[in-house]
C-alpha cells in the first residue's frame, strides 16, 4: 500500500488522511457538512485557514446537485446520480467463449450430418443437445440444454468412424477432441448466465464519473438512458475598466488574461459555462448582472480588494448575500471571496492578479463545483518537493510546480501577476506557513491538463482506486461558449 511512512515519490495516501486533513477546529465548523444551519451573514472568520477555505467551499452545496436523465451518448463526462444496478443477468443466457463444438456428456460425438453451420450469435435458444451429440456453436451464441462444455474448433477434428454410412452411403460424422485434449471438462468455455452479474447486483456507486467504460457496461447491462447529475452552471464576469479583448496592451490598458482561461478551465472542474461577459467597473452594472444570473455559480474576477473602483463587496452587501468565505490566509489571492446570492446560487470572487484568480479557482470553485456536479472528493495528491519551499509567516502559499520523476520542483515566474510559471507547471504545490524542507512532502493541487501521462497515474498505480484524479478532465462535451444567459 502506498500509506506506509516509507513508501516516497508521488502519490495519495489513503483517505482517512484526507478526512484528518478537514479536522474542524471548535468555533469553525459552519459549512463543513450537510444540513448545518448556514452562517449568520457577516460571521464568516476573515481570513479563513486555506483548508478550512476549502472544506467550506466544499460542503456549502452539498445536496445542491440536479438529477437529469440523458441518453447515453450524451452522458459522457457526467456523474451518475445514482447507483446503477443491472437491470439483467451478464451474460443473460449461457453463452459460448469460443467457436467449436457443444458437447453433451464425453465423446465421442455425434454430429448432425450435412455441415451446418450450427448455432449462431443472437439466434433463439437452440433445441437441447442430447447426451453423446455435438453441435457447431459460434462465440457468443446460447449453448443448448444438456451441454456439458465447448471445445474448441482447433482442439476438435470431425472424421468417421470404422464403416459406419448414413442412409446416402456418406460416411457418418463424428467429433473427436485431439489427443491429449484436456478441453472437455464440464464447463469449460461456457460463460454461464450471470457470471459478471445478476439482475439488480449493484454495479457502480452514485457519483462514479461516466467514462467511455461506463457506457459500455450500462449499454451491455440493459440502459438507454442514465440519471446523471447536471453539470453545475457557470458565468463568468471579468470586471475592470482597464481590460483590453485583443491586439497589445497599450495607454495604460492590458489584455484580459482570464477570460481566455477561465471558461476552458471551469469546463475541465466539470462546469458548463454558460457564457463569459465584460463589465467594466461599474457597481449597478455588476449587480445587475449577479443578481440576474440564472447560473449555479457566478464566477467574477477583480473587484475583491477595497480599492476606489472594487465593486464586488458593496454590491454583495446590497444583495443581502451570505459571505460564506471572506478571505483566505493564502498566498497569492488572500482576498478570494465565496458568497451565497440566493438560495443554491453562488459566487466565487476571484482575484484581479492573474496566478491569484487562480489560486482561487482552486480554493473555493474547484471544490464547490465538484460537490455541485456530484464527484465524489478525492484524496488529495502528495508528492516530495527537490528543493525548499520558502513560506510565508502565517499563511499557506500555493506555488506552481513541476513533476520530475518521484519529486516536484518549484518554478520560476510565481508572482501574483503571473502566468509564465503555471502555465508550464504541472500542480500547486500546498506551501504551509513557515515554508518546507527539501525532501519533505507536500499536498499537490493536480492542473487538469495534467490528468494523464504524469507521473501521478503510475504512482497511483499501486491502488486502483486512487488512480483518478481530482479534475474532470478536457472531455466534457462541447458547451455554448459564449452564450449570453437566457
Ligand atoms: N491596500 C491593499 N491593496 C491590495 C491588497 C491589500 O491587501 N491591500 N491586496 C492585493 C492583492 S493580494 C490582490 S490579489 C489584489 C486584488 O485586487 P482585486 O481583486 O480588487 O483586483 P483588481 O484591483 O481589479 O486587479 C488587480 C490586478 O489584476 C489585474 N487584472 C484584473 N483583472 C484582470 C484580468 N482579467 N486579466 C489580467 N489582469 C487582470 C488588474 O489590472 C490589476 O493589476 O489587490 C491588491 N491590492
Ligand atoms: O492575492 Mo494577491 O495576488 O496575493 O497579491
Amino acid at each position: 500500500m502506498d500509506g506506509g511512512g516509507t513508501t516516497r515519490g508521488i502519490r495519495r495516501p489513503p483517505a482517512r488522511g484526507t478526512r484528518q486533513r478537514f479536522t474542524r477546529r471548535p468555533g469553525e465548523d459552519r459549512g463543513m457538512t450537510a444540513h448545518q444551519p448556514d452562517p449568520a451573514p457577516g460571521t464568516a472568520p476573515s481570513p479563513c485557514a486555506w483548508q478550512d477555505a476549502r472544506g467550506i467551499a466544499a460542503a456549502a452545496a452539498k445536496g445542491a446537485g440536479t438529477q437529469v436523465v440523458r441518453p447515453l451518448a450524451d452522458s459522457l463526462g457526467t456523474v451518475l446520480a445514482t447507483p446503477l444496478e443491472a437491470l439483467t443477468d451478464l451474460p443473460s443466457f449461457d453463452t459460448s467463449a469460443m467457436d467449436g463444438w457443444a458437447l453433451s456428456g464425453p465423446g465421442p460425438w455425434r454430429l448432425d450430418p450435412g455441415g451446418s453451420p450450427g448455432i449462431l450469435a443472437g439466434r433463439a435458444a437452440p433445441p437441447p443437445l442430447p447426451d453423446g451429440h455435438a453441435v457447431p456453436i459460434a462465440t457468443g451464441a446460447r449453448v443448448p440444454a444438456g451441454t456439458t462444455a465447448v471445445l474448441r474448433r482447433e482442439h476438435g477434428e470431425v472424421r468417421g468412424r470404422g464403416l459406419e454410412r448414413d442412409p446416402g452411403g456418406e460416411p457418418v460424422p463424428w467429433l473427436y477432441a485431439n489427443a491429449g485434449s484436456r478441453c472437455t471438462a464440464p464447463g469449460q468455455d461456457i460463460r454461464p448466465r450471470g457470471q459478471e452479474c445478476r439482475s439488480g447486483d449493484p454495479l457502480l456507486p452514485a457519483g462514479t464519473p461516466v467514462t467511455p467504460a461506463v457506457l459500455g457496461l450500462a449499454a451491455a447491462a440493459g440502459y438507454d438512458e442514465l440519471p446523471t447529475v447536471r453539470p453545475p452552471r457557470v458565468e463568468v464576469l471579468v470586471l475592470g475598466d482597464e481590460l483590453l479583448a485583443s491586439g497589445l496592451p497599450r495607454d495604460g490598458r492590458i489584455r484580459d488574461a482570464l477570460g481566455p482561461m477561465l471558461d476552458p478551465w471551469l469546463r475541465a472542474l466539470g462546469a458548463e459555462v454558460t457564457g463569459t461577459r465584460h463589465l467594466g467597473d461599474r457597481p449597478g452594472v455588476l449587480h445587475d448582472a449577479v443578481a440576474g444570473s440564472t447560473a449555479d455559480l457566478v464566477v467574477t474576477t477583480g473587484g475583491t480588494a477595497s480599492g476606489p473602483v472594487d465593486h464586488l463587496h458593496p454590491v454583495l452587501h446590497r444583495m443581502g448575500a451570505e459571505l460564506l468565505v471572506d478571505g483566505v490566509a493564502v498566498r497569492p489571492g488572500h482576498p478570494m471571496l465565496l458568497a451565497r446570492t440566493a438560495p443554491a446560487r453562488y459566487l466565487a470572487g476571484l482575484p484581479g492578479n492573474p496566478l491569484a484568480a487562480v489560486s482561487a479557482l482552486l480554493t473555493l470553485a474547484a471544490p464547490l463545483l465538484r460537490t455541485l456536479a456530484g464527484r465524489a472528493p478525492c484524496a488529495p495528491l502528495v508528492a516530495p518537493a527537490a528543493l525548499r519551499l520558502d513560506g510565508h509567516p502565517s499563511d499557506t502559499r500555493l506555488v506552481p510546480v513541476a513533476f520530475r520523476e518521484e519529486e516536484v520542483v518549484p518554478l520560476r515566474f510565481a508572482g501574483p501577476a503571473m502566468l509564465r510559471g503555471v502555465a508550464i507547471a504541472d500542480g500547486l504545490a500546498v506551501v504551509p506557513p513557515g515554508g518546507t524542507e527539501a525532501g519533505d512532502e507536500v499536498e499537490i493541487l493536480e492542473l487538469p491538463w495534467h490528468e494523464t501521462g504524469s507521473p501521478v497515474s503510475r504512482a497511483s498505480g499501486q491502488d486502483g482506486s486512487r488512480a483518478q484524479t481530482c479534475a474532470a478532465g478536457w472531455a466534457r462535451p462541447p458547451t455554448r461558449s459564449g452564450r449570453q444567459p437566457g
